[in-house]
C-alpha cells in the first residue's frame, strides 16, 4: 500500500520507491493467489475499514480489561452480522469466502486489535465439526453454528494436561439405560483451561474427554457440551466455567475454565464421523485412532499462513521506519544515513523478508498436501496420514518459532520506539509468540518429527506402512560428500547437505540409542537421552524441506516479469545462505571452512543488492495502514508526526496535573521539605 497523497509522504521512502528493480503488483498477486483475490480483498479492506462501526473510541490499550473485552466482541459481533445479513459484504465476497478473509488474513486483526472472541468459533469449533461430526450431525449443528445461532470453542487442554493428549482426565462414561453420555472433570487438574472464546463468550463447546463404555476406556473423543443457556446465556446445571485472567497478549479472547460435574448428553453429541457408539454401548473403531486429532492438524496448517502474515506486518513496519529513521554518520561529515543503510540492519531486516516467501511457499505445499489427503479415497489418507502429521508439525514448529523470533528481531530492529505499543509490534510479537506453544508445543512437535524419522531411517516402519514423499531421501544412497564446490554450493546442493545433516544426526542418534540401549538403559529412557539429537535431525529435515519449497517454487512462478523473478531469486538465495551459516551443515561435511568464507561473501553481496528493493518489497505485501495499525510503519513515513500524535491520546496527557499527584506526591514533596 502506498500513501494516497505523494506529496505528504516522506521523502526518503519516495526516494527508495523510486528505485524499485520489479513489479511489485506482481507480488502482491502472488501472495493474495492471483490478481482476482487482490480485488475481493481490496474491496473488503474499503468496506470494513471504512466503516465506522469497527471504530474504536478509545484505544484499546486505554481500556480495563473488561472494557477491551466488551469493545472487542461489540466489533466481531458486527463483524459477522455484515458477513452473514449485510448483501454488500455477500456480493464481495461469498459467505464461506467472508470469513475466510475476516479470520484468515489481516482484515480481522485491524477490526479485533486485542484477540477476537468470535475466532475459536469459526476457527476450531466450526472445523471441528466439518471434520469430525457424521452426515447427520453436520446436518443437525452445521447451520446452527455457521449462522452464529449457537457459539462454540474447542476444550481440550486441561489445568494438568495439554501436550500429552492421552493423559486427559475428563471423562465421558455411556449410560445405555437413558442413552447418555455423563461428562465429568474428576479432579482438580482435570479442570479445562486456555480454550478460547471459553469464559465469557461459547455457549457450547466440543470437548475431548476419555471415552468409557462397556467398562473400557477408549482414549479420547470429541463431545459437544452445551455449556449456557441459549437464551440468558447463564451457565447450566452441573457446568462451571469462567475466564482464567490477563495473558502475555490477545486478553479479549477470553481463554477460559471448564469444570464439568456429571453433565449428561445425548449420544449424539459424540461426534462419530470416525468412531461411534451404538445405542446398546458398543464401541465402533475409526479406522484410525488419529483421525479424531483431524482438527488440530487443520489448525497447525492454519497456523503457517498466519505466522507468516504476522511477520509480513512486523518487517514492513521495521524495513519502513528504517528507511525514515536516520541515526549516526557512516562516514564523518557526510551526514546521518537511513539506518537502513547500515549492514548489521540490512542482516537483521532482509531475511525476515526472505521468510516472509519461505513460510508462503512451505505453506502453500502443506495445505495441498492436506486436501489431496483429507479428500482422497479413504485408503490414501490412511496411507499419507503420517507424512501430513509430520510436515504440519514441523512446519507448524518452524513457521511458529521463526516467524515469532522474526517479529522481535523487527522490533529490535525499531530501537526505542519499537517498544512502543503505538509501533503495534508488541502486540505483533506477543500474539505471534503464542503460536509456538499453541496447537502442540513446539518442543514436543519436533519429538513428533524425529520419532518418525528415527522410524523411517531404521526401517521401523509397521507392515503395509509407507516412506511418505519427503522422507524418500533417507531411503537413497547418500549424496557425494567429495562433489565439487559448485555442485555443493547451489541451491539444489545446500538442499542436499540439509538432507546429508538430517542423515547424520539420524544415525549419530540410533548409534547412542543403541549402545544406551545394549549398556541396560531401558529404551524410552535412552531415547530421551538422545532427544536434543534427535530434535537437531527434525529441525535440519524441516529447513531442507522449506529450503526445497522455496527454491521449486520460485523454478515453478511462471508469467512474471524479469526484475520481480530476479528479485525473487535473490530473496530465494539469501535464505539458503542465513541458513547454511548453521553449524550442522560444516559439522557433517557438506560445507568446508573455505565453502562457508565463500558463501558468506556472497549473502553480504546480496544484503547490499536486496537494501534497494527493500522498501518496494514490503509495500508489494500491500498491507493496509489501518491493519499495521502503526506509528512507525505507515505507508507516508510520518513516523514522528504520528509518534507524537498518539502521545497525546494517552488519558495522562488529558491534565496538566494529573489527580495522584494530591494524592500520593504532594505530600511527600510536604514532607521532604
Ligand atoms: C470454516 C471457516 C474456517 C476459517 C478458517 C480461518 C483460518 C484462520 C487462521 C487463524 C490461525 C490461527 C489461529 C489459531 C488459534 C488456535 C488456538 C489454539 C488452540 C489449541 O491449542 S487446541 C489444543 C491443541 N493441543 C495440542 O496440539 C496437543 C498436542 N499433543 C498432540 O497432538 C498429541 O498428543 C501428540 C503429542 C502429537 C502425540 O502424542 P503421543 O505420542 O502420546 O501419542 P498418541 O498415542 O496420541 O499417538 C501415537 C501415534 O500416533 C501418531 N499421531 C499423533 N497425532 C497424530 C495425528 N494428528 N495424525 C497422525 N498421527 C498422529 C503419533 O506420532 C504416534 O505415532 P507412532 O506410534 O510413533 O507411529
Ligand atoms: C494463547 C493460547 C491459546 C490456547 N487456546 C487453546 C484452545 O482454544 N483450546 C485448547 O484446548 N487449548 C488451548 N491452548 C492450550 C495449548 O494448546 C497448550 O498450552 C499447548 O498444547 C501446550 O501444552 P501445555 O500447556 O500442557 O505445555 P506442557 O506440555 O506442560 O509444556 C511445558 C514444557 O514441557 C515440555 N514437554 C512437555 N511434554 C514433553 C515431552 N513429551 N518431551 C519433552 N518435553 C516435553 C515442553 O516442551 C515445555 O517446555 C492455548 C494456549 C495458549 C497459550
Amino acid at each position: 500500500m502506498k500513501p494516497a497523497a505523494e506529496n505528504v509522504c516522506n521523502p526518503d521512502l519516495l526516494k527508495e520507491r523510486a528505485h524499485c528493480r520489479f513489479i511489485p503488483e506482481e507480488i502482491t498477486h502472488f501472495l493474495d493467489n492471483g490478481s482476482e483475490n487482490t480485488k475481493l480483498r481490496h474491496k473488503l479492506e474499503e468496506y470494513f475499514l471504512n466503516n465506522p462501526l469497527f471504530d474504536d473510541d478509545i484505544p484499546p490499550d486505554y481500556l480495563s480489561h473488561s472494557e477491551r473485552y466488551s469493545n472487542e466482541l461489540r466489533k466481531s459481533c458486527a463483524m459477522v452480522q455484515c458477513f452473514l445479513n449485510d448483501p454488500t459484504v455477500q456480493n464481495i465476497a461469498g459467505q464461506m469466502e467472508g470469513v475466510r478473509m475476516l479470520m484468515g488474513n489481516g482484515l480481522g486483526s485491524a477490526i479485533t486489535k486485542d484477540g477476537n472472541p468470535l475466532a475459536l468459533h469459526y476457527v476450531m469449533f466450526l472445523p471441528a465439526l466439518i471434520s469430525q461430526a457424521s452426515q447427520e450431525q453436520m446436518a443437525y449443528w452445521i447451520g446452527r453454528a455457521w449462522a452464529g445461532q449457537i457459539i462454540g470453542t474447542y476444550a481440550q487442554t486441561e489445568l494438568g494436561h495439554g501436550s500429552f493428549l492421552r493423559g486427559l482426565e475428563t471423562t465421558a462414561t455411556y449410560d445405555p439405560d437413558s442413552e447418555e453420555f455423563v461428562l465429568h472433570s474428576p479432579t482438580i487438574t482435570s479442570i479445562k483451561w486456555w480454550p478460547g472464546g471459553l469464559g465469557k463468550t461459547a455457549n457450547h463447546a466440543v470437548v475431548m474427554a476419555q471415552l468409557y463404555t462397556e467398562g473400557k476406556c477408549w482414549g479420547p473423543h470429541a463431545f459437544i457440551v452445551q455449556l449456557r443457556d441459549l437464551d440468558t446465556h447463564a451457565s447450566l446445571p452441573g457446568i462451571s466455567v469462567g475466564e482464567i485472567g490477563p495473558r502475555l497478549g490477545t486478553n479479549s479472547q477470553d481463554n477460559g475454565f471448564l469444570r464439568l460435574h456429571h453433565v449428561r448428553i445425548p449420544r449424539l453429541h459424540m461426534l462419530m464421523q470416525h468412531a461411534q457408539v451404538t445405542k446398546s454401548g458398543e464401541y465402533v473403531q475409526p479406522a484410525s485412532s488419529k483421525l479424531t486429532y483431524g482438527t488440530m492438524v487443520f489448525v497447525r496448517v492454519a497456523i503457517c499462513f498466519d505466522a507468516g502474515r504476522q511477520l509480513q506486518r512486523a518487517v514492513t513496519i521495521a524495513t519502513r521506519y528504517s528507511a525514515v529513521r536516520r541515526q549516526s554518520e557512516l562516514v564523518p561529515g557526510e551526514g546521518e544515513v537511513q539506518v537502513l543503510d547500515y549492514q548489521t540492519q540490512q542482516h537483521k531486516l532482509l531475511p525476515q523478508l526472505a521468510t516472509v516467501f519461505a513460510v508462503t511457499f512451505s505453506a502453500r505445499r502443506l495445505w495441498e498436501t492436506y486436501n489431496s489427503v483429507t479428500h482422497g479415497p479413504k485408503e490414501a489418507q490412511l496411507a499419507l496420514l503420517p507424512e501430513l502429521h509430520v510436515l504440519s508439525c514441523g512446519l507448524k514448529a518452524a513457521c511458529a518459532s521463526d516467524c515469532s523470533l522474526g517479529c522481535d528481531v523487527c522490533r529490535l530492529a525499531c530501537g526505542g520506539h519499537g517498544y512502543l505499543a503505538s509501533s503495534n509490534l508488541p502486540r505483533i510479537v506477543t500474539a505471534t509468540t503464542a503460536t509456538q506453544t499453541y496447537e502442540g508445543e513446539n518442543t514436543v512437535m519436533w519429538l513428533q518429527v524425529a520419532r518418525y524419522l528415527l522410524k523411517v531411517y531404521s526401517d521401523g516402519l509397521e507392515s503395509g506402512e509407507e516412506a511418505g514423499p519427503s522422507v524418500q531421501f533417507l531411503r537413497e544412497p547418500r549424496p557425494d560428500l567429495t562433489a565439487p564446490s559448485h555442485a555443493r554450493l547451489t541451491n539444489y546442493g545446500l538442499v542436499m547437505g540439509w538432507r546429508v545433516a538430517v542423515v547424520a544426526l539420524l544415525q549419530e542418534a540410533q548409534q547412542e540409542l543403541q549402545r544406551r540401549v545394549a549398556a541396560g538403559q531401558q529404551p524410552d529412557r535412552a531415547r530421551d537421552a538422545c532427544s536434543l539429537t534427535l530434535v537437531d535431525a527434525a529441525q535440519c529435515y524441516i529447513r531442507g524441506h522449506m529450503c526445497c519449497q522455496f527454491v521449486a517454487g520460485v523454478d515453478e512462478l511462471q508469467g512474471l516479469s524479469a526484475g520481480t523473478t530476479l528479485v525473487l531469486q535473490q530473496l530465494c538465495r539469501l535464505y539458503l545462505l542465513y541458513h547454511a551459516s548453521s553449524s550442522h551443515l560444516l559439522r557433517h561435511g557438506w560445507l568446508s571452512g573455505a565453502d562457508v568464507s565463500q558463501l558468506e561473501a556472497e549473502y553480504r553481496a546480496l544484503l547490499t543488492e536486496l537494501r534497494q528493493d527493500a522498501v518496494a518489497l514490503v509495500d508489494s505485501f500491500d498491507i493496509h495502514d489501518r491493519i499495521l495499525n502503526s506509528t512507525l510503519g505507515a505507508a507516508d513515513g510520518r513516523v514522528y508526526d504520528r509518534l507524537y500524535e498518539e502521545a497525546l491520546k494517552s488519558p495522562l496527557n488529558q491534565q496538566d496535573v494529573p489527580d495522584a499527584f494530591n494524592k500520593y506526591l504532594r505530600p511527600l514533596l510536604k514532607s521532604s521539605l
